[in-house]
């Protein structure tokens, strides 16, 4: 509310500086992307036998690694089903870790990764201060 009337009063147009001073924000992305992401998880195929944690995965298996099973595992988060963006104020928004994986991770991490948090921060912004 407080950087829309600024800009309204300034006229000045929103800059990357505004996008990050809205640490709370992020917090709610990294909240929802946590519980609600569209993308439950990706598939991998075996392309030898591998083994994993004392499984084996023989070759020309199919592994999916389910992303919202980690991101709903008490051990990873205390109360997971509860909405709380409040919790990324001690993990750190941006965090993309092995706990963490809205958008996949190693060589095939999401390009799209930042541009999807601007754009639903701008979109966040604005229905927050419009209909707030
Ligand atoms: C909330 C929005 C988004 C989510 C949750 C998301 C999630 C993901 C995930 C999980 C992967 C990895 C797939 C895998 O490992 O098989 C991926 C890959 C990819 N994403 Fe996104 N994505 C989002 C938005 C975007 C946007 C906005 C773009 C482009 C502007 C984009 C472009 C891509 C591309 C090109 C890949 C393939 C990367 C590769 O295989 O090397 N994504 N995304």
């Amino acid at each position: 509310m407080e950087l829309k009337k600024q800009k309204k009063e300034s006229g000045e147009d929103y800059s990357w500086t505004d996008y990050l001073s809205l640490p709370f924000t992020q917090n709610v992305i990294s909240e929802t992307l946590r519980m609600a992401n569209i993308i439950n998880g990706v598939w991998r195929k075996a392309l030898k036998d591998i083994d994993i944690k004392g499984y084996l995965i023989p070759k020309g298996w199919c592994v999916l690694t389910s992303f919202i099973s980690v991101h709903m595992d008490e051990e990873n988060y205390r109360n997971p089903y509860l909405f709380e963006p409040w919790r990324w104020e001690k993990i750190g928004a941006a965090a993309n870790n092995n706990s963490f994986t809205p958008f996949g991770g190693g060589q095939r991490l999401c390009p799209g990764l930042e541009l999807s948090r601007l754009e639903i921060s701008i979109f966040l912004h604005h229905l927050v201060t419009t209909y707030g």
